[in-house]
C-alpha cells in the first residue's frame, strides 16, 4: 500500500529525461546541456527542435534537411482547413480549433498503419503535426477575418512563415527574430503539465496525433499555458480603467486577485525566460508604444517588492512578460497561448518518443477516502 500523498505531484520524479533541466533556485533552465540564454540568441526555432529531437544541435547541412522536410510538410489538407474555416465561422477560440484539427490530421497521415512501437515512425508522424500547426493556425486567423490562408513561403524560418500566413506580410527582422526567439523559449520545460499529458498518453503506446491533442488540451488551461492570453487581458483591463496602472494594481491586490503570469510550481525566482521576454518587451516598447511594457514592471516592482511576491518564492513566469511582446508584434490576443502549442509540440513530441524508448505505462493510484461495505439498494427500492 502506498502511503505518501503528494498533491499535484510536486516534487514526484516519474522519469529520467535528457531534455531540459530547470533549477528552480538559480532561476536557469537549460535543454540538453545549453543555457536558454545561448539557445535563444544564437539558434533558431528549429535548430532547437532538432537538438531536442535528435540530440545535438544541427550542422549547417542537417539543418537545411531538416528544414526542407518541414517545408515539404506545411500543406494542410483541403478536409481539415474546410473544417477550420467552419470553426472560425463558428466562433470557436483557436485553441479549441487547433486541437481539433490536431487530431483531424491523422485522417491524412500517410503512415496511419504504423506499429506503434516503430518510433522512427512516430518521429515523422510528429514532424508532420509541428509542421502544419502553424499552417493551421495561420489559416483559421485568415478564416475569421473572411480571407483566404496565405500559402506558406518555403524561404522563410518556422517564425517568419507563421507571421507572414497571418497577416500575409512578410515581417520586419526584429519581428522575426523575437518571434523566433519566443518560439525557443518556449519549445520545452521538464515534466509541465501538458508534456506530462502527452507522456501519460504515449505511456499506453496511443498514437503521437492522440499524445499531441491532449498536450494542447492540458496546455489551454489558465494555471499552465493559458495564463499568457489572462496577462494581456489584465494589461488591457489597466489600460481601459479610470485608475493610474500603479492604483489599478494596488486595487487588485487589496481586493485578493490572483495575478496571472506569477507564480510557478519549480521556480522560486524570476523565470530566465521572462527576463529574455522582457528585455524583447522593452525593445518593441522602444521602437513604438511604452505603455505595455511599462505596465508590466510597474505591476512586477509592486508585487514582488512592495507585496513582498519574492521574499516568498513568487515571481514573474514565462507569461507574464510574452503577452505584451505578443501584442506589440500585433497577434491577437487568443492566439497567444496556440503559439505557446505551437512552439511546445517540439518538446511534447520529444518527451513522449524519449519516454517510449523505455516505456511503462503511466499509472499511479489515489488514496480512497469514499465508504465502504455499503449494502447494495435496487433501483425499486431507493
Ligand atoms: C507556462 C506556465 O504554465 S507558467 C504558470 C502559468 N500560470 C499562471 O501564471 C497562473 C498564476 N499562477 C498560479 O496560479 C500558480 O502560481 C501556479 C498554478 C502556476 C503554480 O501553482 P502551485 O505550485 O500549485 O502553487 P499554489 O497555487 O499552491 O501557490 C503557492 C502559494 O503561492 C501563492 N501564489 C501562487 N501564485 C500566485 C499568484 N499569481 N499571485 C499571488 N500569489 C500566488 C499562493 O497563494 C500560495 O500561497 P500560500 O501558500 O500562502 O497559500
Ligand atoms: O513548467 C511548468 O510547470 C510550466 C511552464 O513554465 C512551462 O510549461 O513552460
Amino acid at each position: 500500500m502506498v502511503d505518501d500523498l503528494e498533491k499535484g505531484l510536486e516534487g514526484v520524479l516519474v522519469a529520467e529525461s535528457e531534455l531540459s533541466s530547470i533549477d528552480g533556485d538559480a532561476g536557469r533552465l537549460i535543454y540538453r546541456g545549453y543555457p536558454i540564454e545561448d539557445l535563444a540568441r544564437g539558434a533558431s526555432y528549429e535548430e532547437v527542435v532538432y537538438l531536442l529531437w535528435h540530440g545535438e544541435l544541427p550542422t549547417a547541412d542537417e539543418l537545411a534537411e531538416f528544414t526542407a522536410s518541414l517545408n515539404e510538410e506545411r500543406t494542410v489538407d483541403d478536409g481539415v482547413l474546410e473544417t477550420v474555416e467552419r470553426l472560425a465561422d463558428a466562433g470557436e477560440r483557436p485553441m479549441a480549433a487547433l486541437r481539433t484539427a490536431v487530431s483531424m490530421l491523422s485522417a491524412y497521415e500517410p503512415e496511419d498503419d504504423a506499429e506503434p512501437e516503430d518510433l522512427e515512425a512516430t518521429l515523422r508522424q510528429g514532424r508532420r503535426i509541428a509542421a502544419k500547426l502553424p499552417t493551421v493556425l495561420a489559416a483559421f486567423e485568415r478564416y475569421r477575418l473572411g480571407e483566404e490562408p496565405v500559402d506558406p513561403d518555403p524561404d522563410l524560418g518556422l517564425a517568419a512563415n507563421f507571421l507572414y500566413m497571418l497577416t500575409g506580410e512578410e515581417p520586419d527582422e526584429l519581428a522575426a527574430e523575437t518571434f523566433d526567439q519566443a518560439l525557443t523559449l518556449h519549445a520545452d520545460h521538464g515534466l509541465n503539465a501538458s508534456t506530462f499529458t502527452a507522456m501519460v498518453i504515449g505511456s499506453t503506446m496511443a498514437d503521437i496525433y492522440s499524445a499531441v491533442t491532449g498536450g494542447i488540451s492540458a496546455l489551454s488551461g489558465p494555471l499552465h499555458g493559458g495564463a499568457n492570453q489572462d496577462v494581456m487581458e489584465v494589461l488591457m483591463e489597466i489600460d481601459e480603467s479610470d485608475l493610474d496602472h500603479r492604483e489599478w494594481v494596488e486595487q487588485a491586490n487589496e481586493e485578493g486577485r490572483r495575478i496571472p503570469g506569477f507564480g510557478h510550481r519549480v521556480y522560486n525566482v524570476k523565470d530566465p525566460r521572462a527576463k529574455i521576454l522582457e528585455e524583447r518587451s522593452k525593445e518593441l516598447a522602444e521602437e513604438g508604444e511604452d505603455k505595455w511594457y511599462n505596465y508590466t514592471t510597474t505591476i512586477e516592482q509592486y508585487l514582488s517588492e512592495e507585496q513582498g511576491l519574492a521574499e516568498k518564492g513568487i515571481a514573474p513566469n514565462v507569461d507574464f512578460y510574452s503577452g505584451s511582446v505578443y501584442y506589440q508584434l500585433g497577434i491577437p490576443i487568443d492566439m497567444y497561448t496556440p503559439i505557446f502549442a505551437m512552439s511546445r509540440v517540439g518538446g511534447w513530441i520529444a518527451h513522449v518518443l524519449e519516454y517510449q524508448q523505455d516505456n511503462r505505462l503511466i499509472r499511479p493510484r489515489a488514496r480512497y477516502t469514499g465508504p465502504e461495505d455499503r449494502e447494495f439498494v435496487p433501483l425499486e427500492e431507493r
